[in-house]
């Protein structure tokens, strides 16, 4: 891993009128890299997303360390962060069209995200949004800029996302289930360019999903959430050497093509797992 961009101590995230957390004690630290969060439904991923950005006014949310490059995050105003989000720090949602406004063209959408955040002229931001729809491989961005949202595809509209994050250049991405609501060959096409976006760009990618298959193949280290909390981290690459039981019991869970035909394990959780992996060990 390169340089930290973002630095995470001990996160936690209590919904008002909740008894236990929701996210509990979460640390890590994001370079310029793919960082898998992975576990099931209502295990926490996406409460971490929205707790780095500040998205959750109906919780408490407390951390030791929300370092994001030089900004303390922990010491900003909510209208300091109206600075950071979507500026130095974007979010890519599962389905484009509850983000994108549907009476508005979506290529003025994509060119007033830069003009909000660089005060610039109509006809920059124009070209400079015609440029980002290229880059995210829209092949006529002329003809694309003049759309409204119902008269693109999901994949399309997803690409017209990633070019509205974009243009403000952020150094961190957090991918929330980007390309669940896709057809596998448009979800590749969209994963290729989030890979661009680290590679090319030196972003620090956080990508939220529920498929560990995914996670697997396309990031460059995993969190394993459970009830809240990191059980477990480790290389992608070494996610089969995993020791937490849950992270064994959801990698003995995957559906396999061409593998024996078994019933498919189910997963029966036990109480014990809600202890990271460390706590075990000890
Ligand atoms: N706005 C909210 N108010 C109260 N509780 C919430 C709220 N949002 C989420 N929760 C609870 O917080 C816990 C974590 O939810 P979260 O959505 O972060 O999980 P997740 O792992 O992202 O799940 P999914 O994959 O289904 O999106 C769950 O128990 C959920 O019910």
């Amino acid at each position: 891993m390169s340089d930290t961009i973002l630095d995470v101590a001990n996160l936690s995230v209590r919904y008002r009128g909740s008894d236990a957390p929701a996210v509990r004690n979460v640390s890590f630290a994001l370079g310029r890299e793919r960082l898998g969060i992975v576990g099931e439904s209502g295990s926490g991923k996406s409460t971490v997303g929205r707790a780095l950005l500040r998205l959750l006014p109906s919780a408490e949310v407390t951390a030791d360390r929300l370092q994001l490059q030089e900004l303390d995050l922990l010491k900003f105003s909510e209208r300091e962060m109206l600075r950071v989000r979507g500026r130095r720090m974007s979010m890519i949602l599962q389905d484009p069209k509850f983000s994108l406004n549907p009476i508005r063209r979506v290529g003025d959408q994509v060119a007033e995200a830069f003009q909000v955040h660089f005060r610039s002229s109509r006809k920059e931001a124009k070209a400079k949004a015609l440029a980002m729809l290229g880059a995210v491989h829209i092949r006529d961005p002329e003809r694309v800029y003049a759309l409204y949202p119902h008269e693109v595809s999901g994949g399309m509209g997803q690409r017209v996302m990633i070019a509205m994050m974009l243009m403000s250049e952020p150094g961190v991405v957090i991918a929330d289930e980007p390309t669940s609501a896709l057809d596998i060959t448009v979800r590749l096409q969209v994963l290729g360019i989030l890979d661009e976006l680290v590679r090319e760009r030196g972003i620090g990618l956080i990508m939220i999903s529920h498929d560990l298959n995914l996670v697997r193949n396309f990031c460059d280290r995993v969190l394993i959430m459970y009830a809240g909390q990191v059980v477990e981290s480790l290389p992608a690459s070494r996610l089969g050497e995993a020791e937490h039981p849950y992270t064994r019991g959801l990698l003995a869970a995957q559906p396999r093509i061409g593998g024996n035909r078994e019933p498919l394990k189910v997963l029966e959780r036990r109480p014990e797992w809600k202890r990271p992996l460390e706590e075990m060990r000890a």
